[in-house]
């Protein structure tokens, strides 16, 4: 997609700190920020067609199916003025990547992956009080499960590629984006 001029991924656990790193990154380096799980969940409450299969998986804590995230994405992509994005939580699995490179025709520059231990996201994401579906225990569980099992072989996908950034992701958000800016100041991506 001749859109995009950099494209970078954020990847983490459920309340790893992917949304609040983000939105500094955005603001600090001029990306546009994507959140998949934002798309999904206006596309939730927009009366769509999709809206109680999508609400339905969010309380569950699975993924949504590809196609229906990429054809968000995509839009997103098409309708901003910038060129450089950040995609927030996307890919969550092998067939979520595959369909992406597929739909989009794009694998991203570099992909940052915030290493944070179980208890830490947990503590974060019931401390969210947001209002949202899938912020209490028994869905944060499944998340888990679902993180482990289906999004860290896209990580290692990654790894293996040389385009993964491992950051800590623990102490303050601070502290985590004084990690994370020397990240985006090295690469120099193009504007
Ligand atoms: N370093 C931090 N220390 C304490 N709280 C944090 C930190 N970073 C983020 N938070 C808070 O933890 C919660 C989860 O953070 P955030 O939404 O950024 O995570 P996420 O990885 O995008 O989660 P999810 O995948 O569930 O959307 C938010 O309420 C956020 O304000
Ligand atoms: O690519 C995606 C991203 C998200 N989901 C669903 O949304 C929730 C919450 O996602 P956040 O990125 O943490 O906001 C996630 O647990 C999935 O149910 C998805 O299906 N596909």
């Amino acid at each position: 997609m001749e859109l995009l001029s950099s494209f970078a991924v954020l990847l983490g656990g459920p309340g790893s700190g992917k949304g609040t790193q983000c939105l500094k990154v955005a603001e600090t380096f001029g990306f546009e920020h994507i959140g998949a799980g934002d798309l999904l969940r206006k596309e939730m409450y927009s009366g769509s067609e999709n809206g109680d299969m999508i609400q339905k998986l969010m309380k569950e804590g699975s993924i949504a199916p590809s196609e229906v995230t990429v054809k968000l994405i995509k839009k997103a992509i098409e309708s901003a003025e910038n060129s450089k994005f950040l995609i927030d939580g996307f890919p969550r699995s092998e067939e979520n990547r595959m369909a992406y490179e597929r739909i989009i025709g794009a694998e991203p520059n570099f992909v940052l992956f915030f290493d944070c231990p179980e208890e830490v996201m947990v503590k974060r994401v019931l401390n969210r009080n947001e209002g949202r579906v899938d912020d209490n225990e028994h869905t944060v569980k499944e998340r888990l499960k679902v993180y482990k099992a289906i999004t860290l072989p896209v990580v290692n996908h990654y790894a293996k590629k040389g385009k993964l950034y491992k950051v800590d992701g623990t102490g303050t958000q601070e502290e985590i984006f004084e990690r994370v800016r020397p990240i985006f100041t090295s690469l120099r991506l193009s504007t």
